[in-house]
């Protein structure tokens, strides 16, 4: 729920000269991703987005944090870039993050080596855990949305002693107004103007702006109490969750909405403002959750008023390091629909067992 709809810059449709520059870039992003994309040891996907991304926010932070000692858990790391074959990648990434940070006047001073690249990515190595402060990075969160044109996020967290106290989620292609169970899951299909930024301070909620610079609102989670009103998100991409319980424990639940699939963290973003009342996500077993998918995204909704707990309800701990450690799964309402969410959820799970 947007809490100041007044704000009539905010809901404005697109003009149509942006909508065609958007469309524009889209091409060209697409063409650029053709040739860039590249999959990690885990089989999934990178790309020079990814790593420049990843280089752009670590050199940054760094530069504008000089005196704090600089600790940085990010997904992607050079290994795969320092090989024989990763030569020309880099110079690919190098060209981007310089023409990157021309952009923004005060790093113009000198353009920045393949090698100042290469440091700048592996600045996120750290392993994080329960002491000091640690930024944690998804430079793309939502590669495969990315690469469809469709969601994704870049996702910065910060945690002082294992907890999130910072959270800033952009999402380039997530419409400013509703994203719910009334809109398609693609922005190719929205006249709305895209592109937000929400971030969050422990203890003083949670704010939206566009990314091109509207002044920030305070946004709130769903007020519904009632889960046959609510809608409920999930992972655009089955593999990353199980869409058959998902879709049991909202039945039990009563949800009538289809459920809306989206990639990224743009789900905790959408889900700060109202857009929909519940995420829903079970990993196929054996999968291992890391802190970067989830440190903005949860306090992003928190400090909106949400709930985010693993599926026996425990809260998430990001004190362990680079995983989470979790029983089952993640499940995000606001507290009045937590306690019969968490219901379905212990049923619907008993009942997938039995039935094996
Ligand atoms: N088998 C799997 N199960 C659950 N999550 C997975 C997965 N494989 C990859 N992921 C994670 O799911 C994230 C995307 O989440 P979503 O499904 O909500 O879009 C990916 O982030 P990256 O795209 O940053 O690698 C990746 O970390
Ligand atoms: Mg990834
Ligand atoms: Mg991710
Ligand atoms: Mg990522």
């Amino acid at each position: 729920m947007v809490s100041n709809v007044s704000d009539k810059s905010y809901v404005d449709e697109e003009p149509l000269t942006e909508r065609k520059t958007r469309e524009e870039k889209k091409k060209v992003q697409k063409a650029l991703l053709q040739s860039d994309v590249h999959s990690k040891s885990d089989k999934s996907p990178v790309t020079v987005a990814d790593y420049g991304s990843q280089a752009i926010v670590s050199y940054v932070l760094e530069k504008e944090l000089p005196t704090e000692s600089f600790l940085l858990v990010a997904e992607e790391d050079s290994g795969d870039l320092r090989k024989e074959n990763g030569q020309e990648t880099v110079q690919r990434i190098t060209e981007l993050v310089n023409d990157t940070l021309v952009v923004e006047e005060c790093y113009t001073a000198a353009a920045l080596s393949t090698e100042d690249v290469l440091r700048a990515i592996d600045s996120g190595k750290s392993e994080g855990g329960s002491s000091g402060r640690h930024w944690v990075l998804d430079p793309i969160d939502g590669t495969k949305g990315f690469l469809r044109g469709d969601q994704y996020a870049i996702a910065l967290a910060l945690l002082d002693e294992g907890k999130v106290v910072l959270g800033v989620l952009a999402c380039p292609n997530l419409p400013l107004t509703s994203f719910g169970a009334n809109k398609q899951h693609s922005s190719e299909s929205s006249n709305d103007k895209i592109g937000c930024l929400f971030f969050a301070k422990v203890g003083e909620g949670t704010y939206m702006q566009s990314l091109d610079g509207s002044s920030p609102i305070k946004v709130h989670i769903s007020a519904i109490e009632n889960p046959e009103e609510a809608s409920f998100f999930e992972s655009f991409e089955a593999a990353h969750s199980l869409h058959d319980l998902s879709s049991a424990i909202a039945k039990k639940l009563g949800v009538k909405a289809p459920p809306v699939r989206i990639d990224s963290q743009a789900k905790y973003g959408a889900l700060s403002r109202g857009d929909g009342a519940i995420y829903l996500r079970f990993p196929h077993k054996g999968y291992r959750e890391k802190i970067w998918d989830h440190a903005a995204g949860s306090i992003v909704v928190t400090e909106a008023g949400g709930v985010v707990t693993d599926a026996a309800g425990n809260p998430l701990d990001f004190s362990k390091g680079k995983y989470l450690d979790l029983d089952t799964g993640i499940i995000v309402t606001n507290q009045k629909l937590m306690p019969s969410l968490l219901k379905a959820v212990r049923e619907s799970i008993q009942e997938k067992v039995s039935s094996l």
